[in-house]
């Protein structure tokens, strides 16, 4: 059945996914803050800032007035950044009163709030009302925009509580090249989309600084169990750190070069400076806030999560990344499963 759906966000993901969602036969507005932006979305069908080259279906509609993108839509897509989210999320809680509608939220934002390390959902169940929403879903697995944007083989994580809710994001989403199945672990699902990014940093800088395969899988590895540490510590179940939202998007954003956090941590490999590397991006690289959330988060909790610490260092302390790595090697020797 085609619902109408708003998504809010514009950039290299919210854009990719109105549009797989208009071509999966539903009714998409899109909004953006961006006038200019709108203007070419409506008229060349393009968005150049964040997918060159790509041009979107004509039917895909986008605004930069959120009451039009938000009026009768049964489902809203949040796609925006972390930093971004609360101002977008109660600026929608406002609209939504006014409106009197209690669409489904769909959230596809992987990283923790700075300060207070909430998760994304935690973010938006405290900004939107209950009164203005049906369930929040989070959206979430090994999906670069550009894969999905040539309609390359993907699949994805859509969790929530409620598996009816889940369910539902399940069949919007999903078409002959974008699988989604359902988990009922948010706090799993949350924890693994936004620790990936730090590990990416992590596995962009040893390669860029020439360390091969066994590095990159060795970090990848021992990434993944300092990840399952701390999203069990916080109630997570440990078995969806195995799946698509945990070791799935690991594995894709620490060895792709359309990873930002990936290409960011190799430019710093490179000798490159972070103020540079951000401003060149021009995309936001959400492993280098979410590094400092999960390093503090680590810290209170007393769980261990040495190579987090290690890229805070480099990050927020200007280490050396090479003594960050020979400090690493050097730790106590331990097993395994610790
Ligand atoms: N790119 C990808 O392949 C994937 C990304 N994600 C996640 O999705 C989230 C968004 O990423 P992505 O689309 O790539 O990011 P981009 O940097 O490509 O785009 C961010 C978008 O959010 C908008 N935005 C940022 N802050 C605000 C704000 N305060 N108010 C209104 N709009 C705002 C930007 O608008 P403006 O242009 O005006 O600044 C832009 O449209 C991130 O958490 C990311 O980790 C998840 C899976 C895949
Ligand atoms: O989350 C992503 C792919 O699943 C995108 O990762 P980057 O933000 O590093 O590009």
């Amino acid at each position: 059945m085609a619902e109408k759906i708003a998504v809010l966000g514009a950039g290299s993901w919210g854009s990719i996914l109105a549009n797989m969602l208009t071509e999966n036969g539903h009714n998409v507005i899109l909004w953006s803050r961006n006038e200019d932006q709108v203007k070419q979305l409506n008229t060349n069908h393009t968005n150049p800032r964040y997918m060159k080259d790509f041009v979107y279906s004509d039917k895909l509609v986008a605004t930069t007035d959120m009451k039009q993108a938000v009026k009768d839509a049964n489902v809203i897509l949040i796609v925006i950044p972390t930093k971004g989210l609360r101002e977008v999320a109660q600026k929608l809680n406002n609209i939504l009163t006014e409106l009197n509608q209690k669409p489904l939220i769909i959230h596809a934002t992987k990283g923790l709030e700075q300060n207070t390390y909430k998760r994304p959902s935690e973010m938006l169940s405290e900004d939107i009302s209950p009164n203005n929403r049906e369930a929040i879903v989070v959206l979430s697995g090994p999906s670069h925009a550009e894969d999905v944007a040539i309609k390359d083989m993907t699949a994805v994580t859509a969790a929530c509580e409620d598996l009816q809710s889940a369910k539902k994001a399940q069949k919007l989403f999903s078409n002959s090249y974008f699988r989604v199945y359902t988990n009922d672990d948010v706090i799993g699902a949350e924890f693994g989309a936004a620790l990936k990014n730090i590990i990416a940093i992590g596995a962009g800088a040893i390669q860029g600084l020439g360390y091969h395969d066994n590095a990159r899988a060795a970090l990848i590895t021992r990434g993944l169990a300092e990840i399952r540490r701390l999203g069990v510590a916080f109630g997570a179940n440990p078995m969806t750190f195995i799946g698509l939202s945990g070791v799935g998007d690991l594995v894709v954003t620490a060895t792709s070069k359309n990873s930002r956090n990936w290409r960011a941590g190799y430019q710093l490999g490179q000798g490159k400076k972070l103020q540079d590397v951000i401003d060149n991006m021009g995309m936001v690289i959400e492993g280098v806030y979410t590094t400092k959330a999960a390093y503090e988060l680590s810290r209170k909790r007393q769980v261990q999560m040495p190579i987090t610490e290690a890229l805070y260092r480099v990050l927020y302390e200007g280490e050396d990344i090479k003594t960050a790595i020979s400090q690493l090697m050097s730790r106590d020797l331990t097993s395994e499963n610790e």
